[in-house]
């Protein structure tokens, strides 16, 4: 007579191929029954009816002849839901897309969008980029906005990425890596981008770019709801959202629907910033609400979620070296607003990011 614990023993190396842990293990040993050198068997695995349940009856019958019997029945069952989760579930695929996309990354992605165009987005887009730098963030941004690549013009930059080895090198200014649409189209002329070139021109930044480590990849977005932006939204489906609009009732209005694209495609938004929120007259300090007020509020009302910062009227001193006509600077008054906007973003984003 065949002994039934020496037969378990040798079940013990067999796994369960999708849960990839012993049969033994997992409980999937549902019955053994011996008579004289006959063994008749009952297991349990986690999917029914494939290639690898053959293979593993095959496998099965094999060792239990080897313990000495001289004929082996099995049937198969089936692992209920808890316990396939008690054996700790299947185990992940494994993750073969470009690093910077592997939901595993320690990259926050951040897209800025608006409801409108003009609202200041790009404006918004590279002072937080840079305003994280200092904080002493690794930082990246895409100027993907098709309607006008203004990133480049707005930080200064007047050079076109390097390529080596087939790798893109972004442009670095002011610590930020940057990519524009606008380096790769001629003279900056307007394209006819649909949403599929789009997409792969996009995707193409996060597969071909070197952008080493970064903390932050921050998107610059076209403005409004269109498929372009339906587009981008599908493709980063962890990407977190920042919403500009003016203080106007109207641009808070358009800027609703953008973000309730936002919550439709799950994205967290993580505030909104209000921009041309008023202007400060320098004599007396006195605020002018010169686009009106509230929008900003209604909005964060709306769509349940915090103002990250008001942003004033006010153009950033030039500096003749740096010519970036759209980069406060840390000793700015707006710079300053900037800074703790991205302060409330890194704080907002903690989990995520390595320390
Ligand atoms: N707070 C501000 N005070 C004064 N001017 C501003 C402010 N914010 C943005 N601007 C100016 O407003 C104009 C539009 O800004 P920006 O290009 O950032 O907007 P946008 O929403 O990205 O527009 P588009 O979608 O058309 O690219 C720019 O000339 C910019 O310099």
């Amino acid at each position: 007579m065949l002994a039934k614990e020496k037969i378990i023993d040798a079940l013990k190396r067999v796994k369960d191929r999708d849960l990839n842990k012993s049969i033994v293990e997992i409980g999937g040993i549902r019955n053994i029954k011996i008579n004289e050198d006959r063994v008749s068997l009952k297991i349990a695995v986690s999917k029914m009816g494939t290639g690898a349940q053959m293979e593993l009856q095959q496998e099965i019958v094999q060792i239990v002849k080897n313990e000495g019997a001289s004929s082996v029945g099995l049937r198969f069952d089936q692992l209920s839901d808890d316990e396939i989760e008690a054996a700790g579930g299947f185990p992940k695929p494994k993750y073969e897309g470009p690093a910077l996309l592997n939901p595993e990354s320690p990259t926050t992605f951040i897209a800025v969008t608006s409801g409108k165009g003009g609202v200041g987005k790009s404006t918004v887009s590279v002072n937080l980029a840079t305003s994280l730098v200092r904080l002493g963030k690794r930082v990246g941004i895409i100027d993907a906005d098709i309607y006008g690549f203004s990133v480049p013009d707005m930080m200064g930059i007047d050079e076109r990425p390097q390529v080596v080895e087939n790798r893109i090198l972004p442009v670095e200014r002011f610590g930020v890596k940057v990519i524009s649409m606008g380096f790769f189209v001629e003279n900056n002329a307007p394209v006819i981008w649909r949403g599929p070139m789009l997409g792969k021109m996009i995707n193409q930044f996060f597969t071909d770019v070197e952008w080493g480590e970064l903390d932050y990849l921050i998107l610059d977005l076209p403005p409004g709801t269109g498929d372009v932006a339906l587009d981008i939204h599908k493709m980063l489906p962890h990407s977190k959202e920042i919403l500009v609009s003016t203080p106007h009732a109207t641009a808070a209005f358009v800027a609703a629907r953008a973000g309730t694209m936002a919550i439709k495609t799950h994205h967290e938004i993580l505030g909104i910033v209000e921009n041309m929120a008023y202007f400060e007259s320098e004599l007396t300090g006195e605020k002018e609400y010169v686009f009106g007020k509230g929008g900003g509020d209604r909005l964060s009302e709306e769509l349940k979620t915090e103002i990250l910062g008001r942003i004033p009227l006010g153009q950033p001193e030039l500096d003749e070296e740096e010519f970036a006509p759209s980069i406060y600077s840390e000793s700015d008054k707006i710079g300053a607003v900037y800074i703790e906007i991205a302060k409330r973003v890194i704080e907002k984003t903690k989990r995520k990011t390595k320390a």
